[in-house]
């Protein structure tokens, strides 16, 4: 038997986020209680040009004129700010956050400095007028979905910027007022600050001071508590952004690092963990880009924040050990999740572990007993509270269950809830569907990611460790381990029992998804194992004509038990 791994990080770590601005980031409990609805999917729907220009002249012209190329939207922040020669901070991180979190970042250089981790040893500010003809050059031509501004180092400049964006508006401002490094050095004139507040802040759709820049912005008044934080982010508001962040990781006083946002009406504190580390410099800039990253993906502002924060707290806490230089305040990496488990073997971007916590799967056999479709099955499920579905048709014929599926695709998309393929990987393929179930007698999962691609989320049954051990060196995303109880769904299954589902969670390195005889009234004692990389619970619809009273059940039986266990 393989040697019992380290719980999967960051599928414990992401499982513990709360959306409630009370109850943030329990510390060392596994459990998690039900994530909140992953956000809908991207309002991102422009036409490039080029497709805009073939869909026009194919419907005018003949047609032998070849086929409109299909769409690939690609969320794009353009980064306005300084570039940072250490590579820590200012466009180099802006550019990596943006690659990280999956969007395309094009930039705008303000200045260049010279700079190390020990400070800013020289600042070359590029001409007004070279500003105007980058801003010019991107924003006429690239589709930019989100403005991210850094280092903005003199008047000019900013009036340059707002110019722009009036000429060439984009869905959201977010802006970084960066004016002071960590290391104390200026990267701003202070005559900018008048036309920050004035002329900047009035366009932005969020301004994300920290305490030190919050206090600069309204005249080095001073900040000490969370309650001076809420103040300040309250006069910030006045000067016309629709959101203000006051980022507190500098507040000496605070064992957290607590974070203030502020819609107008609702302060909400945002806890993290503060993570001992020398590698921080370039979180500001990490931050901002991050949350116009989810926001070009089309996330609501306070999902985008949270978001981001979470990033640069995994981050953090990735790289606290990284020794870059020799000053006090090192880089951190960006790309932390390339090289850890169970992310190194090109996961989904959108697949989070916490998906996995309601997870139904349908019965061609059920739908024709009860006499309904797959797509009214689904639906139920999914109002029901169903995390992610996996479509089953073990009789259906090829052409039906395409065009089923095709329809499931359109429902899970609208919901936010992926939705996954058993065993067929051309109907995957054919209906976009965002991954593949498959079993030990199955394609292996290494060959359904050949045919799928880097972007897509496969599954895989696993009653054994060494199938485990198996399905992570395959490239799965997860696997599903049953049967946990014995099952009338799936003919001649073995069941495993508890133990089973121990053995088999405890030897994997991949989240996983209990199945096999599950309901409302067993679902908590699974749940109540604690096991850690234990994510949800998988369940065929077949117990009932309405999935909506199952599910609702389920849900309430396992999210209590997350909520008892994280209590204990
Ligand atoms: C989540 C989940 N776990 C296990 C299975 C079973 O897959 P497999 O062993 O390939 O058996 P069939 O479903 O194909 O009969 C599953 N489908 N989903
Ligand atoms: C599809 C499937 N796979 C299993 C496994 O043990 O791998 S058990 C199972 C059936 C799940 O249906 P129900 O919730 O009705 O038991
Ligand atoms: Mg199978």
């Amino acid at each position: 038997m393989a040697s019992a791994p380290p719980p999967p990080q960051e599928a414990v770590h992401s499982g513990r986020r709360l959306l409630s601005p009370t109850l943030f980031f329990s510390s060392s409990s596994p459990l998690r209680l039900r994530p909140s609805p992953p956000p809908p999917p991207s309002a991102h729907r422009r036409r490039s040009r080029y497709s805009r220009l073939v869909a026009a002249s194919s419907s005018s012209s003949s047609s032998s004129a070849p086929p409109p190329p299909r769409e690939m939207p690609w969320p794009h922040v353009l980064t306005v700010a300084g570039s940072d020669s250490g590579g820590g901070a200012g466009i180099q991180a802006d550019i990596k956050a943006c690659a990280a979190l999956g969007a395309y970042c094009s930039s705008v250089v303000t200045a260049v400095t010279a700079q190390n981790t020990a400070g800013v040893q020289g600042i070359h500010v590029v001409p007004e007028e070279f500003i105007r003809e980058q801003l010019n050059s991107v924003l006429s031509d690239m589709s930019v979905d989100v403005v991210k501004t850094g280092m903005l180092p003199s008047i000019g400049v900013v009036k340059v910027l707002c110019e722009s964006l009036k000429k060439f508006p984009v869905k959201a401002l977010v802006v970084d007022p960066v004016m002071v490094s960590t290391s104390g050095d200026a990267l701003s004139e202070s005559s900018t600050l008048s036309v920050y507040r004035d002329e900047l802040f009035a366009m932005a759709d969020i301004v994300t001071p920290n305490v030190k820049e919050a206090s600069r912005l309204l005249g080095n008044v001073s900040l000490h508590t969370v309650s001076d934080m809420r103040s300040a982010a309250e006069s910030i508001y006045k000067f016309g952004p629709k959101y203000v962040l006051v980022k507190g990781g500098d507040m000496p006083e605070s064992s957290d690092a607590v974070d203030v946002f502020f819609d107008g009406k609702e302060f909400i504190e945002l806890h993290g963990r503060r993570i001992k580390t020398r590698n921080t410099h370039g979180t500001g800039c990490t931050l901002a880009s991050c949350i116009a990253s989810e926001l070009a993906k089309g996330a609501k502002m306070l999902h985008a924040v949270q978001v981001a924060k979470n990033f640069v707290e995994s981050a953090l806490h990735h790289s606290k050990d990284l020794i870059i230089g020799n000053g006090p305040q090192g880089p951190f990496d960006h790309l932390f999740k390339l090289k850890s488990p169970p992310y190194n073997v090109g996961s989904h971007q959108n697949f989070k572990p916490d998906q996995l916590f309601l997870y139904a799967v349908t019965d061609s056999g059920m739908n024709k007993k009860w006499g309904r479709s797959i797509k009214e099955a689904v639906q139920a499920a999914i109002e029901g509270g169903a995390t992610i579905v996996q479509l089953r048709e073990k009789d259906s014929e090829t052409r039906e269950f395409l065009e089923a599926a095709k329809a499931c695709v359109e429902i899970c998309k609208s919901s936010g809830v992926p939705l996954l393929i058993n065993d067929r990987v051309d109907i995957a393929l054919a209906c976009n569907a965002d991954g593949v179930h498959v079993g030990q007698s199955d394609m292996s999962a290494r060959e359904v990611r050949e045919l799928l691609g880097p972007g897509k989320i496969i599954g895989v049954s696993c009653k054994t460790p060494a199938q485990a051990q198996q399905a992570w060196n395959d490239g799965a995303d997860y696997i599903g381990c049953g049967g946990v109880f014995p099952t009338t769904t799936k003919a001649n299954n073995p069941t495993l029992g508890f133990e089973g589902l121990k053995t088999v969670s405890l030897a994997s390195k991949l989240p996983v998804v209990a199945i096999g005889g599950i309901n409302a009234s067993n679902a908590g004692s699974v749940i109540e194992l604690g096991l850690p990389n234990l994510m949800g619970v998988a369940y065929a619809l077949v117990e009932s004509q309405d999935e909506r009273v199952d599910y609702a059940e389920l849900h309430v039986a396992a999210e209590g038990e997350f909520a008892e266990a994280q209590r204990l």
